[in-house]
């Protein structure tokens, strides 16, 4: 989906100024001919008016999680209705529309994909995510008001309604009670709030309907009970039936549905650690070859060590990885073995695991990027050296995460062994360097919220800061993996992240990891 993808984003927003003044002109030219415009399209034209007004710093607006929505739904569904009002298949277009629609093809041309329900269900998904994994209070969210960040405009009623439907099409009942349940609120604190509007009922009656599936009949009733003096029959309809499925022992609070990954999401929010283990953690300055150089560590767990070095990478050094990424994004795939309707194996796949864009830069394209491979040398005593073959590394993966855009809990290893067949597709660079012993990892920009490192098993959280790198091993000294490394990277909130991976391999580091003489060895590390 789009949501995530923080240029295909900057795209829309950009070709929306261009529907926009084509519209425009669509409207001048039939109001000097004399003719009325759909009123639908004058208040649409007027909305969009207000809603680009604000939009100064395009970059700015897409950082915002409910900005995203507005576009995306807009394009979904508003432009939606716009062409199919404008566009006339069996009548003569006049001048006015054969100009619109001809901008309409240009504006898809470029687009290339034209954002779909797909997209806009990929957004609603995002904003369910966002808003459990931080425990966002659902009254401000939908009011555009994320932390200190808000959005342009809050979330119209249709909008609301749009994500609390895709709940419902996904069957998580809870949270679309809990959606529209805002949105009634929303409702009934409003202005004009009065128990004989449509929108009012529609939306009374969505959520007496999602407490009765969720075997809460009796508060179904209570919400339509001030509607009963409209003696309307559907609502009459729907209290008769849940009164027939009532019983007297319906508890008072819902309960909420417990997450699957729920230490990862709460290591998102906050560090688990208790204050006894916090007190016990680190900072060094760690010896390198170079007598003036010492490296910047934080130790952030013990067993397994995991690190972050600060000040790894300069301003410069960051933006040119990033200006030379940019050029080959991709969307990520995560390491699955897929197999097709004919029964062809490939690996990698596209995942709502992984929503991120990626591309990988080598020494061999970028032979500048070997002062970052010394510099990770350096501070890791490992080789990070990229090779076509045997080689020490993997290339630099850059990867750019939108708003929502994360990684859910995994391992980085990947079960193939110096000396045992490895994925036979994998390129001569890496088939035949082993497992992927260690991670390092660039932060490359602060996020404005959201967006940190984690690991479950061992309660460990790293915030993102900017020229800094994460570091551990993904297998013990004796070369066996360990699964205490579990981690992920948590949803970005607000703004947007940039890492750069370097999986370094066991080929190369012979002399330079020590296996240890037991099975569960472990690295002389300083000690506290
Ligand atoms: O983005 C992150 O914080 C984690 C990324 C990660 O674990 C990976 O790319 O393997
Ligand atoms: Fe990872």
């Amino acid at each position: 989906d789009l949501f995530s993808a923080l240029c295909k984003l900057q795209d829309l927003l950009r070709e929306e100024e261009k529907l926009q003044l084509s519209l425009n002109r669509y409207i001048s030219s039939i109001q000097e001919s004399g003719q009325d415009v759909p009123p639908e399209i004058l208040r649409f034209s007027e909305s969009l008016k207000i809603k680009r007004k604000t939009i100064k710093d395009g970059y700015r607006y897409i950082e915002h999680p409910i900005n995203d929505f507005h576009l995306l739904y807009r394009f979904v569904v508003e432009w939606q209705s716009v062409f199919d009002n404008i566009w006339c298949k069996d009548c003569e277009d006049t001048e006015a529309a054969k100009d619109f629609n001809f901008t309409v093809q240009l504006v898809s041309k470029r687009l290339g994909l034209w954002p779909s329900t797909y997209d806009l269900d990929g957004a609603s998904s995002a904003l369910l995510r966002l808003w459990k994994v931080y425990k966002l209070d659902l009254n401000k969210f939908i009011n555009g008001i994320v932390q200190t960040y808000t959005a342009d405009q809050p979330m119209s009623d249709d909008e609301v309604l749009t994500v609390a439907k895709f709940a419902d099409s996904v069957k998580d009942d809870y949270s679309e009670m809990r959606w529209l349940e805002a949105l009634y609120k929303r409702l009934q604190t409003r202005d004009g709030f009065s128990y004989n509007q449509t929108t009012v009922i529609r939306v009374a009656r969505s959520l007496a309907a999602s407490f009765y599936k969720l075997g809460f009949p009796k508060k179904g009733i209570l919400i339509l009970e001030p509607f009963h003096s409209l003696d309307n029959r559907g609502i009459n309809r729907d209290v008769a039936f849940y009164l027939s499925s009532a019983n007297s022992n319906e508890n008072e609070t819902i309960p909420e549905p417990t997450p699957k990954d729920a230490m990862y999401e709460a290591l998102c929010r906050e560090e688990q650690k208790s204050l006894q283990e916090l007190a016990k953690l680190r900072c060094f300055l760690r010896e390198t070859v170079i007598p003036y150089y010492k490296a910047k560590e934080e130790v952030v767990n013990y067993e397994p060590r995991i690190a972050i070095f600060h000040d790894v990478i300069s301003p410069t050094s960051i933006e040119h990885l990033k200006s030379v990424a940019s050029k080959g994004f991709t969307r990520s795939t995560v390491f699955l073995e897929n197999t097709g309707p004919d029964g062809h194996v490939t690996y990698g796949k596209l995942d709502n695991v992984r929503v991120s864009q990626t591309s990988w830069l080598g020494t061999d394209d970028y032979p500048e990027l070997s002062r970052l491979e010394n510099r990770i040398k350096l501070t890791t005593g490992l080789s990070a050296e990229y090779k076509s073959v045997r080689s020490h590394s993997e290339k630099f993966q850059v990867l750019n995460y939108g708003v929502g855009g994360m990684y859910t809990v995994h391992y980085d290893y990947t079960g193939y062994m110096l000396g045992i067949p490895s994925n036979p597709l994998d390129s001569d660079d890496i088939r035949t360097s082993g497992e992927r012993m260690a991670t390092w990892m660039f932060y490359l920009n602060d996020v404005k919220a959201g967006g940190a490192t984690v690991f479950p098993e061992v309660k460990t959280r790293i915030p993102v800061a900017k020229g800094g790198a994460a570091f551990w091993y993904n297998v013990r000294p004796s070369g066996a993996t360990d699964p205490r490394t579990l981690h992920g990277g948590c949803p970005v909130l607000v703004g947007s992240k940039w890492v750069s991976n370097k999986w370094i391999r066991e080929e190369g580091q012979m002399d330079r990891r020590l296996c240890g003489l037991t099975e569960d060895a472990v690295e002389n590390f300083p000690k506290i």
